[in-house]
């Protein structure tokens, strides 16, 4: 792995004008994990730490993206006929078909000779489907083959990134290689320079939205500094990004000099037991923070399920902290139960209260939290506060079109999630800033 100071040196050079001539963070060796950020004088809470622009971006073409997204300009296309006009067979809109930009990328693909669209049913998971309207492997394999048209000192930088080996990475290899005729499997070099840059994007690379009009699309994009800084839970800093093509990270508490700058690789608000198997599945490592060590979470007890002993109203919490199966204790009869069976119950309200979020208005779904989940789960538990969440984003988007009880219910919802941030000391973070609207 490249020392901190060759990985500084190669930021900088991405950086170009976003560098500050005094910048008040530095990379340097972490005792979390390989590489990191670093305070190089007091910071203080909602300062700005850094702005960047990706190396690279890409469609993430995942289940349920819109394809006929351009993957140059990402605006939405007609529903038919909106392959490359040059047969490279990407959703490409025809003025950005004839740019610098795409034309290498159209000529390599041309070259590999994408299969028949007919052919690509037989590969996708639903074989009676019809044929895809465009191949989902090749666009989500477009933001690696990016990375080979990127310059000396760029492919550098992604060459310095940590790349976890992850033996699933290869199946986004397996099926983008199946998807031309031909695809170059046979050279060597060429294969483990891309395992590699699919295991750099897999372990760097964020989801940012961007908004082009009323269409909006999540891009598959390489900040490398941003993605420099390490994982704490409840983190000392945020970011955000500006419509895909900038990320802005700010101190969301005072960071003192020589400290590590941290980020979040997950939601702020779900339970201890929720990150750590999210972590554990993708990004592979058990996290030590000191969130991660206190099973009432900061007095959040986002975890908590009901207490299943006749006459009990208590509730239970996990035992022990950072295994992803513990036993869990109710904190007023003691009673034990092993993990499996609060597991049920965690799925269940799981399950019930995200198929409300799906299926619900805001009016039903403002009735189905009061008065129906709490007889079933506390209201600190973190699938519960996410359908809050869930309701505070819909009434955001259509502003105007609520009773005035139901803007009650809202503003309550509001003020009990910055209530458990409180708690959390998750200081000026992002998801404060979206909901108190300070953010558009
Ligand atoms: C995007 S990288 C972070 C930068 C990395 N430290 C480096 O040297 O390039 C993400 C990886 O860093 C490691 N990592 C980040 N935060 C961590 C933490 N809190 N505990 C353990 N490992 C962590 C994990 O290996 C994770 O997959």
């Amino acid at each position: 792995m490249a020392t901190p100071d060759e990985l500084a040196r190669l930021v900088a050079i991405h950086l170009r004008d976003l560098q500050d001539s005094e910048p008040n963070w530095t990379v340097a060796h972490s005792d979390v994990a390989g590489r990191g950020v670093f305070a190089t004088r007091d910071i203080a809470a909602g300062e700005l730490l850094f702005r960047e622009c990706p190396l690279v971006v890409g469609p993430t073409a995942r289940k349920g993206s819109i394809l006929n997204t351009c993957v140059c300009c990402h605006k939405l296309l007609a529903v038919k006929d909106f392959l490359c006009k040059h047969n490279c067979m990407l959703p490409v809109c025809d003025a950005c078909a004839d740019t610098v930009e795409h034309r290498e990328e159209c000529e390599l693909f041309q070259r590999w000779q994408p299969v028949e669209l007919s052919q690509l049913a037989q590969m996708c998971a639903d074989k009676n489907s019809d044929p895809p309207l465009v191949n989902p492997y090749s666009l989500r394999i477009l933001t690696a083959v990016r990375v080979f048209f990127l310059k000396p000192d760029q492919r550098a930088l992604v060459n310095a990134m940590q790349a976890n080996a992850e033996r699933g990475y290869r199946q986004e290899i397996i099926k983008a290689a199946q998807s031309f005729r031909k695809f170059p499997t046979t050279d060597k070099s060429f294969m483990d320079n891309l395992f590699r840059i699919v295991g750099v994007l897999n372990t760097n690379a964020f989801e940012a939205p961007c908004r082009i009009g009323e269409h909006e699309t999540l891009l598959r994009g390489l900040f490398p500094l941003t993605a420099i800084m390490n994982h704490e839970c409840t983190p000392n800093a945020s970011h955000y990004f500006d419509n895909g093509h900038l990320a802005v990270v700010r101190a969301a508490r005072p960071i003192p000099k020589g400290a590590e700058i941290t980020t979040t690789y997950t939601k702020i608000l779900w339970s201890n037991l929720t990150r750590g198997i999210f972590l554990k599945m993708t990004k592979h490592f058990i996290c030590e923070c000191a969130r991660c060590n206190d099973n009432t979470e900061n007095g959040t007890y986002l975890s908590a399920l009901f207490c299943r002993e006749q006459g009990c109203k208590g509730i239970v919490i996990p035992v022990q902290s950072k295994i992803l199966q513990p036993d869990w204790r109710c904190t007023s009869c003691e009673t034990v139960a092993p993990h499996a069976k609060m597991a049920r119950y965690q799925d269940f309200a799981l399950n019930t209260i995200n198929n409300r979020i799906n299926t619900s208005t805001v009016h039903e779904l403002i009735t189905f939290i009061n008065e129906m989940c709490p007889r079933f789960c506390p209201p600190s538990n973190y699938v519960l506060v996410e359908a809050k969440l869930n309701v505070i984003w819909r009434m955001s988007r259509f502003k105007g079109e609520f009773s005035e009880e139901e803007m009650q219910h809202r503003d309550r919802y509001r003020d009990e999630i910055l209530e458990i941030m409180e708690k959390l000391g998750a200081g000026d973070c992002t998801l404060k800033k979206l909901i108190t609207n300070e953010i558009p």
